[in-house]
């Protein structure tokens, strides 16, 4: 594929491997700067750990080898001189469960902003706020900026885990299935924050849900066996697919 510069990251040839278990194959794909891009497949076919490769989150398993070529603003994140705590500020990953601290609201956004650096009250406070505000929870928090994060509902955590990590000011937020412990009401507020989110940042989203795919990625790439099998825009993945492998699975054969 062309390298395109409206591409902030650019995956090549990757290859991952759990031991002597070849877990994914040969995948490229690339993200553009803004807009959200689901991952769907069935379960067991790759699509977490590819979301994970994005930031190194293999780094921390025993052995996990990675390949391929990781082009993030045109450096690749698996080089020995790219900074590892800078990478994960600017590639944000939100969990499947909710991962408040067990601390305030206003610590749990406030975190990452201490980390590392001086930052006044005034300007922590700002930071704070604004980033509450864009993972669309401010109005709930507001004046509970002092209580304890776990005291908040399933949906409200989970926006706050958004906002920790949108408070580091990342350019990538990968979402690995952050609604499916949520209620189905939880799960529309948070996925109307995400649509939000998506005209400003990178967003890249592993679902179960194909509803939820459907309604809020505007690219939607599928995985089998540790395979990229397809990518496209969303409509035409789940209206008029290419393959017919990805047309089975949307069309629940298998999964
Ligand atoms: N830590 C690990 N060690 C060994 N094998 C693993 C490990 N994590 C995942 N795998 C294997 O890698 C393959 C891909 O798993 P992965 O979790 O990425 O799939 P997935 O599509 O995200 O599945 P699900 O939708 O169920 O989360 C599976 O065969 C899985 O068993």
């Amino acid at each position: 594929m062309a390298e395109k510069e409206n591409y902030l990251l650019t995956t090549k040839n990757v290859n991952l491997f759990y031991g002597k278990k070849q877990a994914l194959f040969d995948i490229n794909l690339s993200f553009p700067k803004n807009g959200i891009t689901a991952l769907i497949g069935p379960s067991g076919s790759g699509k977490t750990t590819y979301l994970r490769s994005l930031n190194r989150m293999h780094d921390l398993t025993p052995g996990v080898k990675v390949e391929g070529k990781f082009l993030f603003h045109n450096n690749d994140i698996y080089s020995d001189n790219f900074d590892l705590v800078d990478l994960r500020k600017r590639i944000g990953m939100v969990f499947q469960q909710p991962t408040p601290f067990p601390f305030s609201v206003y610590d749990n956004v406030a975190f990452g902003l201490r980390l590392g650096k001086k930052i006044s009250k005034h300007q922590l406070d700002e930071d704070v706020e604004k980033a509450l505000r864009q993972a669309g929870v401010w109005n709930e928090v507001k004046d509970r900026l002092g209580a304890n994060a776990l005291g908040l509902s399933g949906g409200q955590q989970q926006r706050v885990s958004v906002a920790r990590v949108l408070a580091t000011k990342p350019d990538i937020l990968l979402l690995d299935e952050p609604t499916s412990a949520l209620d189905p009401i939880s799960s529309r507020v948070v996925e109307d924050s995400l649509l939000d989110l998506k005209k400003e940042y990178c967003l890249i989203i592993v679902t179960h849900n194909m509803q939820q795919a459907a309604r809020i990625s505007q690219t939607t790439a599928f995985f089998n066996d540790g395979r990229l099998i397809e990518v496209g825009k969303t409509r035409e993945i789940f209206l008029n697919p290419k393959e017919e492998e990805t047309q089975d699975y949307v069309s629940g054969k298998f999964g």
